[in-house]
C-alpha cells in the first residue's frame, strides 16, 4: 500500500528517507508553509459552525460529532494537498473518501498471520493481502487522475498546493529532490492519511473527555470568555494565550495517545537498552500508551486531570520522553506543527461557539468511551451531541 516503501513513513532510514524527510519539512511542512494555508482553515471551520447552528435552529437532533470533525479535516487537508475538495463519492470508490482512507488505517493496523509465517503467505487466509492491493489500486488511480490536472493545469496559484510544489521536483534538475511519479503518489498518499486520522482522533478524544467532565469544560469555556469575549470566534492568533487548553490537550495525549504503539521501528545495530540486548534489524514497538499511564511517573494516571501540567514544562513535542504522542528523535511525526495547530483550534471553536449536550436524557457519566484498536485508535461509537450555540457574535 505504500508504493514498495518509497514514502516518508516506512522508508527504510538512509539518504533516501533523508531527502523526503528534508523535502517535506522545509518545502511543505513549515511553520511559513503552514501559516499560509491559515484563511483555509478559518473558511472550513466557519462553514462547520454554520453548519452546526443551522441544525440547531431545525430541530433537536444531535449532530454526529465524529462524523463532522473527520470531514472538517479531510476538506481541510485535501485543499491543502490538491487545492481542492474531494469529498464526493466518485473519487476513491462508490464508499466515499473517508470511508476508504479509515479502511486503509485499519488494515495498517490489523496483524496479518502471513508476516509471521512466511510459509503461508501466500494463501492470504484473513484476506488481508486481497484487500491491500484493492486499496492501493483506487489510491493509485485516484492519484494518477490528480497528477495528470494539475500537470495539464494552467491555474496560477496552482504552486501553492503540496502537489504542485512537488510536481515542481518532478524530473527537475536543478534540485536536490529530484521526484520520480511514484514517489510523489506514495507521499501525497502519507500526506493524506497521516494527517486526517490521527488530528480528526485527537480531536474527537477531547470532546469526549470533555463532554464527560463538565467541570473541565466550564474552566476551558471560562477561559475562552475571558481569552476572546463572547462577542467573535478564536483566531490561531489567540492560541498561545489558551494555557488551560493547553493542558487539557497534553493531558489527552497522555491518557489517550492517538497512536499508543506509534509506527513500527526496526534497529538499525545491535544495541543495549537498559541491559536488554536488542539485535540488528528487530522490530520495535514503543509503547506510549504504557508510558502516559505509569504509576511511577504520573500520580493518579487513570484520572484526566488537566491541572497536573500546572506548574509543569513537560511538552509533548519529543524531547520528554513521559509524553510522546508525536514520537521522539529522527523519525518522529514530521507533522506536528500542524497536527497540534489544528487540534487546538478546532477544540477551542467548537467549545467556545456551542455547550454541548448528550442526546436521550444520557449522562455526562455514561458516555460510551469504547475504543477500537487499530494504528489510531477511533471511538467504537460516534460521538453524538447536542449544541446550543453561545456566543453574541452573529
Ligand atoms: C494530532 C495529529 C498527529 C499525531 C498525533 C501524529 C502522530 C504521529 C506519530 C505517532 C508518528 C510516528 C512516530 C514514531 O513512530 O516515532 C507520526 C509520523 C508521521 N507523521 Fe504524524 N501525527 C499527527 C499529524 C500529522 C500531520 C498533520 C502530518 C502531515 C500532514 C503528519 C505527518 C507524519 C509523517 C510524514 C510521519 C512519518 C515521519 C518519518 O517517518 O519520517 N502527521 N505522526
Amino acid at each position: 500500500m505504500n508504493y514498495e516503501q518509497k514514502d516518508l513513513i516506512f522508508a527504510p532510514y538512509g539518504s533516501y528517507w533523508r531527502t523526503l524527510r528534508k523535502m517535506c519539512t522545509s518545502e511543505l511542512l513549515s511553520n511559513h508553509k503552514i501559516n499560509s494555508f491559515k484563511s483555509l482553515r478559518k473558511e472550513e471551520l466557519c462553514l462547520l459552525i454554520d453548519y452546526i447552528k443551522d441544525h440547531q435552529e431545525a430541530g433537536v437532533v444531535a449532530v454526529d460529532l465524529s462524523d463532522k470533525v473527520t470531514s472538517l479535516i479531510v476538506d481541510m487537508t485535501c485543499r491543502m494537498v490538491f487545492g481542492k475538495k474531494y469529498g464526493e463519492k466518485e473519487y476513491l470508490d462508490e464508499r466515499g473518501f473517508k470511508a476508504v482512507i479509515q479502511e486503509r488505517m485499519k488494515l495498517v493496523g490489523t496483524p496479518n498471520l502471513g508476516d509471521y509465517i512466511p510459509q503461508i503467505a501466500s494463501l492470504d487466509l484473513h484476506r488481508v493481502t486481497k484487500k491491500m492491493k484493492a486499496i492501493a489500486k483506487a489510491f493509485d488511480v485516484f492519484f494518477e487522475k490528480i497528477i495528470d490536472e494539475h500537470v495539464r493545469s494552467t491555474e496560477e496559484n496552482r504552486s501553492k498546493y503540496f502537489v504542485d510544489v512537488m510536481l515542481g521536483f518532478m524530473g527537475a534538475e536543478a534540485t536536490e529532490y529530484r521526484l520520480e511519479r511514484d514517489t510523489v503518489k506514495a507521499i501525497l498518499l502519507d500526506l493524506i492519511v497521516a494527517a486526517i486520522d490521527p488530528t480528526a482522533t485527537a480531536i474527537e478524544w477531547a470532546l469526549s473527555e470533555l463532554i464527560k467532565r463538565p467541570r473541565i469544560m466550564k474552566k476551558v469555556q471560562k477561559e475562552l470568555e475571558s481569552v476572546v469575549g463572547l462577542d467573535r470566534m478564536v483566531d490561531e492568533s489567540d492560541l498561545d494565550n489558551l494555557e488551560y487548553l493547553e493542558m487539557v490537550i497534553k493531558e489527552n495525549f497522555r491518557f489517550r495517545p492517538v497512536s499508543p504503539l506509534l509506527v513500527p521501528h526496526e534497529s538499525v545495530q545491535d544495541c543495549t537498552v537498559n541491559g536488554f540486548h536488542i539485535p540488528n534489524k528487530s522490530r520495535i514497538m514503543i509503547n506510549v500508551w504504557a508510558i502516559g499511564r505509569d504509576a511511577s511517573i504520573w500520580n493518579d494516571p487513570d484520572e484526566f486531570l488537566p491541572e497536573r501540567f500546572v506548574g509543569s514544562n513537560i511538552e509533548p513535542h519529543g524531547r520528554d520522553f513521559e509524553i510522546l504522542p508525536f514520537g521522539s528523535g529522527r523519525r518522529a511525526c514530521a507533522g506536528m506543527q500542524l497536527g497540534l495547530t489544528v487540534v487546538r483550534l478546532v477544540l477551542a471553536q467548537l467549545v467556545h461557539c456551542f455547550d454541548w449536550e448528550l442526546p436521550d436524557g444520557i449522562l455526562p457519566t455514561e458516555l460510551d468511551m469504547t475504543e477500537e484498536f487499530g494504528q489510531v485508535i477511533f471511538r467504537a461509537k460516534h460521538l453524538l451531541a447536542l449544541p446550543t450555540y453561545r456566543l453574541t457574535y452573529k
